[in-house]
């Protein structure tokens, strides 16, 4: 027999079970039921509560009631009301069971519980979504969470009305409803509690709420209001009932229900569909299903990694309501054929015919297929949290492997984990951080010439952007692992500047264990692309048909080898192209694109492609996951884009296209606005000043077409710009121009050669940068551009602007005087050598008074020079020089 102390224990354990025995578990009337003192059952009951095992309330009387667990501290609640609410939010609640509770659903729950427990009977709540999502299950899970959380009594009901039985018949759902008196209706023959009185202190359920009928939502509405109504035929007497309404439908709320109904359920769940939950949840999901039917069964279950990744990827029209039956009929498919079995073993072969699984028909027949337990089935989906990822490299033993080794040991690590990432470009663009991280890969990739490989890119988008992913980074030994960190900065200074960089531009703050992380998977980025430079894209019609094929086979060949880009029925074809160049522009530096679709999209998209033609482009029409994984497999044999197309030609009678990649020669433009003459003499002094062997194309042009842009897109089309040197900008847009005065005077000669270190070692380029340096100094460049004796002329020509600058008290500055002198120069031997006039030049017309003075003043100035060579400089060209004069 046990003593007191152990049967008030007892008695507070179960009343505390009871919301309604709350009251109850005071000292009095413990000691009345016990026939004790009522001091020893305080005395007893404040023993608990001190050691944190009850809960005490300091109501009249003061009440107790046993926490959900034992306490460190004694918790006193200065209500009921306080105490019942804190006890529901620290039980483990049946809503926190639901899978997806802390991802895809934590928002939903998080609403559910707070409208649950506003006093005092909870508010309406309305849950939506897709047929099969599970909103009936969701309000079943919503009355078990009342009863544990003891916001109702064990007996309280949970009734549930579907009303599209009702919709053709309104009295019937009336009558049902709100119960009826005898006489009411003929066979009304006694007094009936309706379906709302049933549910009085529970749970009312109301399904597919909008095929009630108007007059019946009105009715419904009424009650929600007063709690009160009359059963059928008795128009005196007021029924009640307080129960708590959870709605369901279907449909559209807002068409559908009554705005005057819609109106008093004040929240609202939207719950989402299959397969727009994540991949772990679409998981969970098959595991509980296929771990109930393991318990009917009675045998262990096995599953292959095709049968689930089918079933991840599979779009169930009935949602998790279609996937729980496909797992029960090919449970009941495999149980057939293995009665005498003891273990049940289900493959694609089980599948139901239902399912019609065309695009999956081929992967029946591959037998790289692996047999998992179900219990197994989500163990390696631990948290991706960083220090689980951390603890897992270090364990990789960097010891005995040189860095190349260590890093294709991370990459190994990496590309098992993450095989099935899925971050779509949009996505990315959500976040401040996607964002910036966007911006700062296409910035290293133009300014470092790497390249950037996609899949570690979408790693670090996925761990780093803290609004999605939550972490924690307590639990890793920092001493443990400091060896580790030592050797992997080693190899990784490069690394090191990139990521001090992006957390510089990002204002990232992170802890040493995460900037590690960061390092490491920054040198996989940026690495990869080194030895593999392409691009493998599918493009497919349907909601996720591209990023299914894609997922199933980057797991069936467990490497990531395509991206996907889906395009949704509704999406335009030009938003798709838009999407696709976008996507190419990010990845610029790729040498080749490997583009595979299905049939609509290409006649769609392919002609608003823009693929410049210094890349290898293959096409694969007809995409299906047995060609993209015919495809994945030979990129992992390293074959090359053109063989790969072959070959998926000859096996598969589909269309296929490959275009050979031009190669894109860099140049030099060199352009005078005086004419092609001083351009094509400027060229040879640029040809002069690099070595003989240098595959860089030096060319002159004229300027007033270099300035026009299809002019110069044309040329872009093969030739890759560096630069422009010459007496005026043409303002090419991208493209650093350098005015031959800053060259004579040594300026920018530095920015020259920093933009030519990809082409040349650092004793070439010191070669070329004095080589500029020379051969631009005025005396040689008046040399190299007359054959007229440079010095004589230069000296003359200077002489002439000087006298010009004081007849019109000018200052101009030195660069318009160097500009000028060049100019003026080969204008002279141009005249001399009658070549006419200067090509086209696009005078302004004005013909001012300032222009005549301008005129006169230049004509004297320069009447030695006239005289000299026997020229005469035409006015054209003092309007030019005058203009030169005006700008400057
Ligand atoms: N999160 C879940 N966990 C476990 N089982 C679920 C879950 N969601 C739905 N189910 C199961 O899927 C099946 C369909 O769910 P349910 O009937 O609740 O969907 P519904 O949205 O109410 O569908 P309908 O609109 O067709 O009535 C049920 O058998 C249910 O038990």
């Amino acid at each position: 027999m046990s003593n007191l102390r152990d049967k008030v224990y007892i008695l507070i354990e179960k009343n505390t079970e009871n919301y309604e025995e709350w009251p109850q578990n005071n000292a009095k009337k413990i000691a009345e039921q016990f026939n004790c003192s009522r001091n020893l059952v305080s005395q007893y009951l404040n023993e608990y509560w001190e050691k944190g095992v009850f809960g005490k309330i300091v109501s009249r009387p003061v009440l107790f009631f046993k926490l959900p667990q034992v306490e460190i501290n004694a918790k006193t609640f200065k209500s009921l009301h306080a105490a019942r609410v804190w006890n529901a939010s620290h039980s483990v609640s049946p809503l926190d069971a639901i899978i997806g509770s802390e991802r895809s659903l934590y928002q939903i729950i998080s609403q559910i519980k707070a409208a649950i427990q506003y006093p005092p009977h909870g508010l309406p709540i309305l849950i939506t979504g897709e047929t099969g999502t599970g909103k009936s299950y969701l309000a079943q899970v919503i009355y078990k969470h009342l009863q544990k959380m003891k916001f109702i009594t064990k007996t309280a009901r949970f009734v549930s009305v579907n009303c599209s039985e009702y919709s053709n018949n309104p009295e019937l759902f009336l009558s049902n409803f709100f119960g009826y008196v005898k006489g009411a209706f003929t066979g009304a023959t006694q007094n009936n509690k309706g379906l709302a009185e049933i549910a009085d202190g529970g749970v009312l359920f109301l399904d597919e709420i909008h095929s009630l009928s108007k007059e019946c939502q009105e009715k419904l509405f009424q009650f929600m209001d007063t709690g009160t109504f009359h059963r059928l035929g008795d128009n005196e007497h007021w029924s009640k009932s307080n129960c708590r309404f959870v709605f369901a439908t279907s449909e559209n709320p807002e068409k559908k229900i009554l705005p005057t109904l819609l109106r008093r359920i004040p929240v609202k769940v939207f719950l989402p569909a299959f397969n727009k939950r994540s991949e772990q949840e679409k998981k969970e999901l098959i595991q509980f299903f296929l771990k109930n039917e393991q318990k009917k069964v009675g045998k262990e279950i096995y599953v292959t990694n095709n049968l689930v990744s089918f079933l991840i990827h599979y779009t169930f029209k009935g949602n998790v309501g279609d996937l729980k039956n496909v797992i029960q009929l090919s449970c009941a498919n495999a149980l057939i054929q293995q009665v005498e079995e003891n273990k049940l073993k289900i493959t694609l072969m089980e599948l139901p015919e239902k399912v019609g699984f065309e695009n999956y028909k081929e992967l029946k027949n591959t037998n790289n297929s692996r047999f998992i337990a179900v219990s197994n089935l989500t163990k390696n989906d631990q948290k991706n949290s960083i220090e689980h990822i951390i603890t897992d490299l270090y364990t990789i033993d960097i010891k005995k492997k040189p860095s190349e080794k260590l890093f294709d040991c991370y990459q190994r690590y990496f590309k098992k984990r993450f095989i099935n990432i899925s971050i779509s470009d949009s996505e990315t663009l959500n976040s401040f951080f996607g964002l910036k991280f966007q911006q700062f890969t296409r910035h290293i990739e133009d300014d470092y010439k790497i390249s950037v490989d996609t899949f570690f890119y979408k790693i670090i988008l996925y761990l780093f952007d803290k609004n999605n992913y939550h972490y924690d980074f307590k639990e890793v030994d920092f001493q443990k692992w400091s060896n580790f960190k030592d050797d992997v900065n080693k190899y990784l200074g490069y690394e090191v500047g990139l990521v001090r960089e992006f957390k510089n531009e990002v204002d990232l703050t992170s802890n040493e264990g995460e900037e590690l992380l960061f390092i490491i998977l920054f040198k996989l980025m940026v690495e990869e692309h080194k030895s593999q430079k392409r691009l493998s894209l599918i493009v497919a019609h349907g909601a996720n048909t591209a990023s299914s094929i894609a997922q199933t086979v980057n797991t069936m060949v467990g490497d990531y080898i395509f991206d996907a880009i889906d395009m949704p029925l509704d999406v335009t074809s030009k938003e798709i192209a838009l999407r696709v160049n976008n996507y190419l522009n990010k990845r610029k530096s790729f040498a080749d694109l490997l583009l595979l679709v299905d049939m609509g999209s290409l006649e769609k998209i392919s002609s608003q492609l823009e693929i410049s033609n210094n890349k290898n482009f293959a096409l694969i029409t007809n995409v299906s996951t047995g060609i993209a994984l015919d495809v994945a497999n030979q990129i992992k044999l390293k074959v090359d884009t053109a063989s790969i197309v072959q070959n998926v030609k000859k096996n598969q009678t589909i269309d296929v296209f490959f275009q050979k990649s031009v190669k894109k020669q860099d140049m030099i433009v060199c352009t005078c606005e005086s004419g092609l003459g001083t351009a094509t003499k400027l060229k040879q002094i640029m040809v002069k000043s690099f070595p003989k062997n240098s595959k860089i194309v030096i060319d002159s042009f004229d300027y007033y077409s270099i300035a026009k842009e299809n002019y110069i897109s044309e040329l872009r089309k093969n030739y890759n710009i560096l630069f422009i040197v010459g007496t005026l900008d043409p303002q090419v847009k991208g493209v650093t121009f350098f005015s031959i005065e800053d060259l004579i005077l040594g300026i920018n000669v530095k920015k020259i050669t920093n933009k030519l270190a990809v082409y040349f070692d650092q004793k070439q380029l010191e070669i070329i940068n004095n080589n500029i340096l020379k051969n631009f100094s005025l005396t040689n460049l008046t040399d190299q551009l007359t054959i007229l004796n440079p010095t004589k002329l230069l000296e003359q020509v200077t002489d002439a602007i000087y006298i010009l600058q004081t007849k019109l008290n000018l200052s101009l500055k030195n660069n318009t005087c160097f500009g000028l002198y060049i100019h003026i120069c080969c204008l002279i031997e141009r005249l001399v050598m009658q070549k006419g006039m200067a090509d086209e030049i696009n005078l302004s017309k004005t013909s001012s008074s300032k222009f005549k003075n301008f005129y006169k003043a230049f004509k004297n100035s320069f009447t030695v020079v006239e005289q000299y060579y026997s020229v005469e400089i035409p006015e054209i060209e003092v309007k030019y020089v005058y203009d030169y004069i005006k700008e400057a």
